[in-house]
């Protein structure tokens, strides 16, 4: 018989009987750094081997992050570099998407737009409120708490619960008596409330066109939930829709899913869907204590029986006992926080640290991060990477201060799963202004900053990209990516598109605000002292307002300000601070040229700079020492998130580390997930 064989590890007696299980449905539960990845690789090479066509395999995840993983994993296992190519690996929400396009495009019609941010939503969704409000047909108009054009949040509010609304499939799956929303039936059958779920209904309305099924617009996460109600049985007969009988979801052989705990409602219609035919095989992994997608639906019960009945398939449940990534002290600690048993592989020497911050006598966080990463790296061992290590953050926006110290100490980092605050649209336009004011275009930064500036004016200032009659583009779209190359190339461009379209053409109220800034900025003599006033003049919370829907992103912006002021400080001025962000930007475009594609043993990202990133991003990766800072009762776990979720989430990012990890714990409201006899006060 053809087998694989791996060189890359030994596979255990547990992995090999996964890899060579020879019925079609098989299920994975096993703890974080089980090896499911892995296994799940050992499992598509098997079918290779044996001669599966790597076109007919579809191997689904939910992240994109989680893609990479696997695709790291197949490579590392030594996977068939020409099968690999072939290989379908993607997310659930791209797969979707790819099969709507293919069957829109049969239909003829145009191919539809995908909105990334929410403020592209924005009109669509102030545009249900008010016809809401107008309807003069509407059966509950007291019911109705519509809030005011404008109103902080509510677009950001509003598409982060309707995701999760569409995820479980809500509304298909619990239709109302008579097909009529009441408040009864939103508030007891769907724990909605009533205005969300009239809004809801009406933005759906002009997503998607009427009785025909076409979206006119999708949003992160759509594509699934268009495929999973295309795939429901229709709720109208006569509806004129895509035949699902005609969607190209038959043409899979095998179907892998890495990280199933992540599936909603939605994932799980589209995953009967293509599994439908008993002959498809099909093998899953997942750890259910990883959930933490909860808010968009994802469900640990389509880990349990429900799999099996909803599927119509008996799953064959194998285990994977052992963790490898880390030693027995990690596996111990995650056992007790999640409430089951993980054996950690004795081999790995897992050190845990806990350090005391924030409170007096004691280092700030960041000082602990910067003093943590100096050691590790003072200590560096042969078989240890210095830079084969991560700080996770709950939330993205505590990157700022972290970013600040790691530049004081000129330690290089690279940041995943979000921007660093310092090419945020926000901070680039205001480097830009004040670079312009000041007359030092060489503070602009190297060419990757540059080419983002041009973006980053127009979305701030509000300034419509093309004009009335404009005859030299034909789109924004065309302009802009002109604008961005010529940028690259030269700080002159980036001042002109400043001096001519900024100037010119922002609204009259915005122009203002920076005619008066530039005047503030030029106005004092060494131009660096001005910085906070210049920031003061140009009143960027207006400017926050006015660009971003979403409450949180507004007060980001004034944060990354105070970040701005406060970095600049530690430098001889804004200007000071600027210079040497571009000296940064010019070692950090050497190095990238350097590292071009480096890669990778297993699943890590080998890069030459330590790793910043959030938690929930990294869910499939390891780190040599994984750092997690600023763990405070109320900010991790987060008192505004679902406990399960943070829980969780915390489990995930702890178990990222294989030979060190160090939390930083505020001393004062120290967090519920740490044991505090893991903690050490030390004197700053
Ligand atoms: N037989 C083996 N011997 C030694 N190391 C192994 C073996 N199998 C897998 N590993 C290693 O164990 C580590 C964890 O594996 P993997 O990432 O597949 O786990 P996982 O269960 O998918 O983790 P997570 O749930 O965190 O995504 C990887 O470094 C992998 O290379």
């Amino acid at each position: 018989m053809n087998e694989f064989i791996t060189e890359a590890i030994t596979p255990t007696a547990e992995q090999l009987a996964i890899q060579r299980y020879p019925e079609r449905s098989l299920l994975i539960e096993a703890a974080a750094g089980a090896a499911k990845t892995t296994t799940l690789a050992l499992r598509i090479c098997q079918a290779l081997a044996l001669g599966a066509d790597p076109r007919g395999l579809l191997a689904l995840t939910f992240t994109d992050t989680a893609c990479t993983a696997l695709r790291q994993a197949l490579r590392f296992i030594g996977c068939d570099p020409q099968a690999l190519k072939l290989l379908r690996i993607e997310t659930f929400d791209s797969f979707a998407a790819g099969v709507l396009r293919e069957a829109e495009t049969l239909d003829g019609e145009d191919p539809v737009e995908h909105f990334r941010h929410a403020e592209q939503a924005a009109p669509f969704v102030w545009a249900a409120i008010e016809q809401v409000g107008a309807n003069p047909r509407e059966p509950w108009p007291d019911e109705l708490q519509l809030p005011s054009h404008g109103s902080d949040s509510y677009v950001g509010e509003f598409l982060r619960r309707t995701a999760g609304v569409k995820g479980r499939l809500l509304l298909e799956l619990n239709p109302a008596e008579g097909g009529r929303d009441t408040p009864d039936h939103a508030v007891e059958d769907l724990g909605l409330d009533y205005t969300l779920l009239r809004v809801l209904r009406r933005y759906e309305a002009h997503r998607i066109e009427s009785g025909r099924g076409h979206a006119n617009f999708r949003m992160p996460l759509d594509a699934t939930y268009d495929l999973a109600r295309l795939l429901l049985p229709a709720e109208d007969e006569g509806e004129d829709r895509i035949d699902p009988q005609s969607l190209p979801l038959g043409r899979w052989r095998g179907v892998f899913v890495d990280e199933l705990h992540d599936c909603n409602a939605a994932m799980f219609t589209i995953l009967q869907a293509l599994l439908a035919n008993p002959a498809v095989h099909f093998c899953a992994v997942g750890d259910r204590h990883q959930v933490i997608h909860q808010m968009n639906g994802a469900d640990a019960r389509f880990m349990s029986r429900e799999l099996d009945a909803g599927l119509g398939r008996r799953l064959k449940r194998l285990p994977l006992s052992l963790s490898f990534r880390y030693g027995p002290p990690l596996a111990r600690w995650m056992g007790r926080h999640a409430g089951k048993t993980i054996a950690g592989d004795a081999k790995a020497e897992t050190r845990l640290a806990g350090i005391a911050c924030d409170a007096a006598g004691l280092a700030s966080t960041e000082e602990a991060v910067v003093a943590t990463l100096k050691a590790w790296r003072s200590e560096q061992r042969k078989d240890k990477v210095y830079e084969d290590c991560a700080v996770l953050l709950r939330h993205p926006s505590q990157s700022m201060l972290i970013e600040n110290a790691l530049h004081r100490e000129r330690i290089a980092y690279r940041c995943d799963g979000f921007t660093t605050y310092l090419l945020r649209p926000e901070v680039l336009f205001v480097r830009c202004a004040f670079a312009v004011a000041s007359e030092r275009l060489d503070t602009l930064g190297g060419a990757r900053t540059r080419a983002l500036i041009p973006a980053a004016l127009f979305e701030m200032t509000q300034t419509p990209v093309l004009r009335d009659g404009d005859p030299d583009y034909r789109s924004a779209e065309t302009f802009l990516r002109e604008a961005s190359k010529q940028a690259a190339d030269s700080e002159v461009v980036v001042a002109a598109i400043f001096n001519e379209h900024i100037m010119n053409w922002a609204p009259k109220p915005v122009q203002q605000r920076l005619r008066r800034a530039m005047a503030v900025a030029r106005g004092s003599s060494s131009g660096d002292c001005a910085f906070e006033d210049f920031l003061a003049a140009l009143d960027m919370p207006r400017f926050a307002m006015d660009a971003y829907v979403d409450r949180e992103r507004r007060q980001e912006v004034q944060r990354h300000m105070a970040g701005l002021a406060s970095a600049s400080h530690s430098h001889a001025g804004a200007l000071a601070f600027f210079g040497f962000l571009r000296q940064l930007d010019e070692e950090d475009e050497q190095r990238l040229a350097g590292l071009a594609a480096g890669r990778t043993r297993s699943n890590r990202i080998h890069v030459p700079a330590i790793t910043l990133a959030s938690a929930s991003h990294v869910k499939g990766l390891e780190f040599e020492h994984v750092l997690l800072p600023y763990l405070k009762q109320g900010v991790f776990p987060d008192a505004g998130a679902d406990a399960a979720d943070e829980r969780n989430l915390f489990y995930v990012a702890a178990t990222r580390a294989r030979s060190r990890l160090t939390v930083m714990v505020d001393a004062s409201r120290p967090s519920e997930f740490v044991p505090p006899e893991l903690v050490q006060r030390v004197a700053a």
